[in-house]
C-alpha cells in the first residue's frame, strides 16, 4: 500500500487514542499523540497537521475542539472523530460538534468493531471511515490501513457514528443478560431487537438503514455485546451481580460512554416519539428505578405485537 507520509495528530492518549496512534505509526506516518496531561502544547503539535483525530471521551470533545479552533490549523486539515457518544446539551454527535466548529474542513467518522486491547495486540480487525467528502475518507483510509487493520470507506457519517454510539446502550443490556445467565436464546433476541431500536433512531435522524447492517452497526454491536473487554458490557454484567453504578464506575478502566448516551438517547426518543423499550429499561436500571430482574420482566410482558413496524400491508399474510 503506497501513500505519502502524513502528519497525524491524535488527541487523547487513552486506550483508543493510543491504539490508533500505533496503527498510524506502523504505516510510517509522523504521529503526535497529545494528552492534556502531557508536556506538549496543543498549538505546537497542530502546526502542519494533515489529519487531526480526536479520541477524546464525549465529555471533553467540545472543550478540546474549542481549544483547537483557537490554534492555527492548515485550511487543508482533515478532522477525524473516533468518539462514541452524544452531547447532553445539544444531543449532537461528536462529528456534528467538529463540523459546527470547523464548517470549512472535511470531517470523517472512524468507527467499527474495534476493542482497543485486541488492536494493540495486533489481532486482525476492520473498521469504517465515513464522510460526505470521499477524498478525505480515502486519505484517512490510507493512513490507517494495514495487514492487520482493514479500513472501508462509507458515505453515511451519521449512520456510522450512531451505530457505534447507540450499541453501547445495548451492550450494557447484553452484560446484564449474561450476568443473569439468561442463555443464548435470550441474548440473540436482545441483540436483534436492540438493533431494531438502533435502526429506528438512526433512520429518524437521517442515517441510511443499510449502514446499521454493516461493520459500524451490526459488527460493533456483536463485538461489544459478546466481549468482557467492553467496558459497557462489563458495567451491565456487574449491575446484574448486584453492584451499584457508582461502585462499578469507580473501578472500571476507562470510559463507559453508554451511561451518558442512554440519558441523551431517552431525550431524543421522547422528543420524537420513538419506541426503544430495551434502551428504556437500561435507562431505568442506571437510574436505580428497577432491578435487573424487573427490567427483564417488563420487557417480556410488553404487549404482543408484529415483529416489524413497517411491513407493507399486502406483504403481511
Ligand atoms: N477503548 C476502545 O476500545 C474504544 C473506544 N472508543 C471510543 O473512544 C473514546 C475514548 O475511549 P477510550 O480511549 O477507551 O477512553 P479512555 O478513558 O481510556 O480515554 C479518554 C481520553 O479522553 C481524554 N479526555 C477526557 N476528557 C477530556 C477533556 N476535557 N480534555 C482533554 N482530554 C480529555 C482523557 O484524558 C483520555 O486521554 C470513547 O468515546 C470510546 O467510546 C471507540 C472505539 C474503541
Ligand atoms: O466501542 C468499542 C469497541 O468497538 C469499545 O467498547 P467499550 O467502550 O464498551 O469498551
Amino acid at each position: 500500500m503506497s501513500q505519502s507520509v502524513k502528519s497525524v495528530v491524535i488527541l487523547g492518549a487513552g486506550a483508543w487514542g493510543t491504539a490508533l496512534a500505533k496503527l498510524a505509526a506502523i504505516n510510517g506516518n509522523q504521529v503526535h499523540l497529545w494528552s492534556r496531561q502531557g508536556s506538549q502544547s496543543l498549538v505546537s503539535v497542530l502546526e502542519n497537521a494533515h489529519i487531526v483525530l480526536s479520541a477524546i471521551s464525549m465529555q471533553g470533545v467540545r472543550d478540546v475542539a474549542s481549544v483547537v479552533q483557537s490554534s492555527p490549523v492548515s485550511p487543508e486539515t482533515i478532522f477525524v472523530t473516533a468518539t462514541k457518544g452524544l452531547e447532553p446539551k445539544t444531543t449532537y454527535t461528536p462529528s456534528q460538534i467538529w463540523q459546527e466548529i470547523f464548517p470549512n474542513h472535511p470531517v470523517v467518522v472512524l468507527s467499527g468493531p474495534n476493542l482497543s486491547q485486541e488492536i494493540v495486540r495486533e489481532l486482525p480487525a476492520a473498521t469504517v471511515v465515513a464522510s460526505k467528502n470521499i477524498n478525505a475518507a480515502q486519505s484517512v483510509q490510507l493512513v490507517f490501513s494495514s495487514s492487520r487493520f482493514r479500513v472501508y470507506t462509507n458515505p453515511d457519517p451519521v449512520g456510522v457514528e450512531l451505530g457505534g454510539t447507540l450499541k453501547n446502550v445495548i451492550a450494557i443490556a447484553a452484560g446484564v443478560c449474561d450476568g443473569l445467565n439468561l442463555g443464548t436464546n435470550a441474548k440473540a433476541a436482545l441483540v436483534t431487537r436492540g438493533l431494531t431500536e438502533i435502526v429506528r433512531i438512526g433512520k429518524n435522524l437521517g442515517a441510511k438503514t443499510e449502514t446499521f447492517y454493516g461493520l459500524s452497526g451490526l459488527g460493533d454491536l456483536l463485538a461489544t455485546c459478546n466481549s468482557p473487554l467492553s467496558r459497557n458490557y462489563q458495567l451491565g454484567y456487574q449491575l446484574a451481580h448486584g453492584k451499584t453504578l457508582k461502585e462499578i464506575l469507580a473501578s472500571l478502566p476507562g470510559t463507559a460512554e453508554g451511561v451518558n448516551t442512554c440519558r441523551v438517547l431517552m431525550e431524543i426518543a421522547q422528543q420524537r416519539s420513538i419506541a426503544i423499550p430495551i434502551s428504556e429499561q437500561v435507562y431505568q436500571l442506571l437510574e436505580g428505578e428497577v432491578t435487573p430482574q424487573q427490567a427483564l420482566d417488563q420487557l417480556m410482558l410488553r404487549d404482543i405485537k408484529p415483529e416489524f413496524d413497517d411491513f407493507p400491508k399486502e406483504q403481511m399474510w
